[in-house]
C-alpha cells in the first residue's frame, strides 16, 4: 500500500521515488514526501496543478474569493487591498505591487500542496476549521493579504450569524481561532510548518455579528525556533480597536505531526 502511494506521488511530481526506495523507509519516504509538500506549500502557498490519478475532477475552490453573503463593506476593503497587489499593465507586464493575496482551501493539505494521497492517507473526511461550513456568511468570510517586504498580513474578516457568544456579538473562541489562523499563516508564511505554542488575547471591545473587521499582524521577532507575531483586531477605518493578541509560534519537523520529537 505504501510502495503504491509512493509510486503514485513520484509520478504526481515527476520523479521516480519508487525506484529510489531501497533502503528507505516507507515511513521515512512519507515524511521526506510530507516535508517536502509542507516546505513548497509554506513558501509559496498557491495551487498546484498536477495532473490528477482521481478520477473524479478535485478542484479546488479557493474559499477566500468574493461570494454573494459579503457585505458592500467587505468587499470595498478586499478591492481596495486588490488594487495593492500585483497587477497587469495594458502593455501586458507586471507591475509589482506590495501585496498578495492567499488563496484559502477548505482541505490545506490536499489543495495546498498538492498532496492528493496524502490527504485520504492520513484523513479523507478532514476539512480546514474556517472553511467547513457550506453556507455562504455563516460562519468565517475572510480573505488574507500578505506583505512579505514588511513582514506583515492584513485579513478582512466579516463574521457569521453562526458564531453568536454574547447574544448579538461574536463569540470570544471564534476570535481566537480567526486570530489563530491569520497569525498562523503569517508565521507559516515567514518561517515555513509550524504550531501555535502559545496564545495571549485582550478582548477590548464586544465585536457584533456580521461586523467586517481587520486583523492586522506582524512579525515581532524570530528567535531560533520560535516565531513571535502580534495582532490587533480593528474596525475597517482602524478607528475602534476590538481585540490585540500575541502569539508564539514554534518550527517543527514533519515528524511532529506523527509524534516524533525530532
Ligand atoms: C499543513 C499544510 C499547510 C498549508 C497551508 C495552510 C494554510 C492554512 C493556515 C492555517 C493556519 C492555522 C494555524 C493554526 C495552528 C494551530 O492551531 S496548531 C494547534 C495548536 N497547537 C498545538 O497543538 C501545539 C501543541 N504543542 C506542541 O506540539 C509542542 O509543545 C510545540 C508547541 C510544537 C513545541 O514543541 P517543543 O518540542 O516543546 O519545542 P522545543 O523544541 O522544546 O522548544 C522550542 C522553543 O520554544 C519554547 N516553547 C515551547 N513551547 C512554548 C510555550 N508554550 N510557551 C513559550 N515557549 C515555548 C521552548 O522553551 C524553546 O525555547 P528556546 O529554548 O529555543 O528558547
Amino acid at each position: 500500500m505504501l510502495r503504491h502511494i509512493a509510486r503514485r506521488l513520484g509520478s504526481l511530481h515527476g520523479q521516480q521515488i519508487f525506484n529510489g526506495l531501497k533502503g528507505i523507509s516507507p515511513d521515512q519516504l512519507l515524511s521526506k514526501e510530507i516535508h517536502r509538500h509542507l516546505q513548497s506549500s509554506l513558501e509559496t502557498i498557491s495551487p498546484i496543478s498536477t495532473t490528477s490519478l482521481w478520477p473524479f475532477s478535485s478542484q479546488p475552490r479557493d474559499f477566500s474569493q468574493p461570494n454573494s453573503s459579503w457585505s458592500p463593506e467587505m468587499r470595498k476593503v478586499y478591492d481596495d487591498y486588490i488594487g495593492l497587489c500585483d497587477t497587469d499593465s495594458e502593455n501586458g507586464e507586471k507591475q509589482k505591487g506590495p501585496w498578495r493575496k492567499l488563496p484559502s482551501y477548505n482541505r490545506s493539505i490536499k489543495y495546498a500542496t498538492a498532496g492528493i494521497h496524502l490527504s485520504k492517507l492520513i484523513q479523507a473526511k478532514a476539512r480546514l476549521f474556517t472553511r467547513n461550513v457550506k453556507d455562504q456568511g455563516a460562519t468565517f468570510e475572510y480573505v488574507v493579504f500578505v506583505n512579505k517586504e514588511e513582514k506583515r498580513c492584513v485579513c478582512v474578516f466579516q463574521a457569521g450569524h453562526l458564531l453568536e457568544g454574547a447574544p448579538g456579538h461574536v463569540h470570544g473562541g471564534a476570535i481566537a481561532t480567526i486570530i489563530d489562523t491569520v497569525t498562523g499563516t503569517l508565521a507559516g508564511f515567514l518561517s515555513g510548518p509550524i504550531m501555535t505554542a502559545n496564545l495571549n488575547i485582550d478582548y477590548r471591545s464586544p465585536m457584533p455579528l456580521g461586523s467586517v473587521v481587520l486583523i492586522h499582524s506582524a512579525l515581532d521577532r524570530i528567535e531560533r525556533k520560535k516565531t513571535y507575531i502580534t495582532c490587533k483586531v480593528t474596525s475597517t477605518d482602524e478607528s475602534k480597536l476590538y481585540t490585540e493578541a500575541t502569539a508564539l509560534f514554534v518550527s517543527i519537523g514533519v515528524g511532529h505531526l506523527f509524534g516524533s520529537r525530532n
